[in-house]
């Protein structure tokens, strides 16, 4: 009998306490890979430590932050970030940068990960949702837009690697006249406001949500390129 998957299979969680971890869920599934995955809905430590790779949804990155407190996942979330493959989306997304601007009263806990600072709902209430279609030179498929959906979206604000960081790759920007009233600046095509996919390493940040359309293209991006390099 010949085998259908290349090597070891591959544990991914999605961390499960808020937001939409189940459409990630749905996405991770439907994907066609030379390796196995599994999936795993993370809510402990046991579940996290059973993963090889995490993918933090959109939600609220407040409650999720708090929810992880609770649960006793917050400070292995950060060890786990430290090793091994993230991607964050939108809340996620917050969740993974180094410093975030808006926060609550009483702060924002984060995990860090991805040397950038970011603004939450940096779009501002006039421009709370949208979506835009973006060109993702690293997809399958590239000449085939990516449409994004912007749901009160952080905007990244700067990219800040130290020396010793790995570089920060911008996997997605918004075209500058998509950019929202009050956003335009002399140097778009550089502005990270227009940034909305990057990777640093092994991690994956996106400030829109991939999981809410039916194209799962992130998802093979993120396995193939952040997950199955780091798990031979
Ligand atoms: N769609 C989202 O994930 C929104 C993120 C939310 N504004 C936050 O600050 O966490």
């Amino acid at each position: 009998m010949t085998e259908k998957y290349e090597g070891n299979a591959v544990a991914i969680g999605i961390l499960a306490l808020q937001g939409a971890f189940a459409e990630h869920q749905t996405a991770l599934q439907k994907l066609s890979l030379t390796r196995k995955i599994e999936v795993i809905l993370v809510r402990t430590v046991e579940d996290l430590d059973r993963c090889d790779a995490l993918i933090i949804p959109g939600g609220e990155s407040t409650t999720i932050a708090l929810l992880a407190r609770l649960s006793g996942v917050l400070q292995p979330l950060r060890d786990f970030v430290l090793k091994k493959p993230v991607w964050g989306t939108c809340a996620g997304a917050i969740l993974l940068s180094q410093t975030v601007e808006g926060a609550k009263k009483g702060g924002q806990e984060l995990l860090g990960g991805m040397s950038i600072s970011i603004a939450r709902n940096g779009w501002g209430s006039q421009v709370e949702s949208f979506e835009a279609d973006l060109d993702v030179a690293g997809l399958r498929d590239a000449e085939r837009p990516f449409t994004g959906i912007f749901i009160r979206a952080p905007v990244v604000l700067t990219l800040a690697p130290s020396p010793d960081d790995p570089p920060i790759e911008v996997v997605a920007r918004l075209s500058s006249d998509l950019l929202p009233e009050g956003f335009t600046s002399e140097d778009s095509a550089n502005d990270p406001k227009t940034f909305v996919a990057l990777r640093q390493g092994r991690h994956l940040l996106t400030t829109f949500h991939p999981e809410l359309t039916q194209d799962n293209r992130f998802h093979d991006y993120f396995v193939r390129v952040c997950v199955f390099p780091a798990t031979q």
